[in-house]
């Protein structure tokens, strides 16, 4: 469970009177997410999300996140609102922490994403690309390369814990990915950053909202689909399903269509996307905060990840036909 700040019955009570949301009924911690610390709250109008801003999130980011789910919400993504108090402020404080009120979104995130899931993030990727295009504010993206060194010094003395050689195998990787091989001139624009499947809610195989923007910034489009080439299409064996790949990459490419210089820097992408997420998987494993309610999430799953990618010499290794999308 990730609550790492808990709230008193009575000053939430008191923090809600500067909502126009009735009296609070029930909360409970959410026993989901690692960042931030997240209550549901019932209340006689209804359930809302109740985030504190926890660790990586810096607070002078927070208004991009909020005006963000506003912008993709009035251009057609199905994303949480921010919830205004009485004032017209969305992020007050709680508890010592950052804190703002979300609107509930219905649906269940998959446990086991099938093809059509993959599919569904496909398109719903896509969508929130083209729809975050027009978004004025601007957030440089604080965990790409130049933010990998940092969090690789913060674990490197006890890597090697957790898997023997994994000190030597991170830095090798890291110095081939800083070395100027990482692209820069491919489409920028709005990217999600942590689209993994706790963060998209479907309906039956119908995607019915996108949540968790804490990592929303700009950055190459394409590097949110290597993210979640990651986070969908490999099975529980640490298998990789070209067949989920194919249907995710097909569902992206029919709203938004891949270039050629996309397709072709994919496996790079996803190296990068591998080792920035085993790298905060690896300093979350070696400092969970005492009395924090949370369960580590598994930097070996990401090592394996990226042999995968390492391995990969095409793109027809993620189902693709080097010139263009198979139909
Ligand atoms: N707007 C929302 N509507 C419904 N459930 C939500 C909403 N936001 C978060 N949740 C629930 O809380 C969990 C953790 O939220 P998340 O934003 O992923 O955590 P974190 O802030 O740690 O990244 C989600 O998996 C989901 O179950
Ligand atoms: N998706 C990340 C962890 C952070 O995401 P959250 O949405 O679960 O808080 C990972 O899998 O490493």
């Amino acid at each position: 469970m990730a609550v790492y700040t808990d709230v008193a019955a009575d000053e939430l009570a008191d923090f809600l009177k500067q909502y126009d949301l009735g009296e609070l009924l029930s909360y409970k911690g959410i026993a989901e997410g690692v960042e931030n610390s997240n209550f549901l709250l019932h209340t006689t109008t209804g359930s809302f999300i109740l985030t504190l801003y926890e660790k990586r999130v810096a607070k002078n980011d927070l208004p991009y996140f909020l005006a963000l789910m506003t912008h993709l919400a009035e251009h057609g993504v199905n994303c949480p609102l921010p919830v205004k108090g009485r004032d017209g402020e969305a992020l007050r404080e709680l508890s010592g922490r950052p804190a703002a009120i979300i609107t509930f979104l219905e649906g269940v995130w998959p446990r086991k994403p099938n093809v059509a899931h993959c599919a569904g993030v496909g398109e719903g990727l896509a969508k929130m690309h083209l729809a975050g295009a027009n978004f004025a504010i601007k957030r440089a993206n604080a965990l790409s390369v130049a933010g990998w060194r940092p969090l690789f010094d913060a674990a490197a003395s006890r890597a090697d814990e957790v898997q023997p050689g994994l000190r030597a195998f991170l830095a090798a990787e890291l110095d081939h990915l800083s070395s100027g091989v990482w692209p820069t001139d491919l489409p920028e624009g709005v990217i999600h950053a942590d689209l993994f499947n706790d963060n998209v809610f479907f309906l039956g195989d119908r995607l019915s909202g996108i949540i968790d923007f804490t990592f929303a910034c700009n950055d190459m489009l394409a590097y949110d689909i290597a993210i979640c080439l990651n986070a969908w299409c490999f099975e529980p064996d640490h298998s990789f399903n070209v067949t989920k790949a194919r249907a995710f990459l097909n569902a992206y490419g029919r709203v938004r269509k891949l270039s050629e210089a996309e397709e072709a820097a994919l496996p790079l992408l996803a190296r990068g996307a591998a080792i920035r997420f085993l790298l905060t998987r690896l300093v979350d494993w070696l400092n969970v905060p005492p009395g924090a309610l949370v369960k580590p999430k598994d930097p070996l799953e990401y090592v394996r990840k990226l042999r995968f990618h390492q391995s990969v010499t095409s793109v027809r290794d993620y189902g693709l036909m080097p010139s263009g999308l198979l139909a």
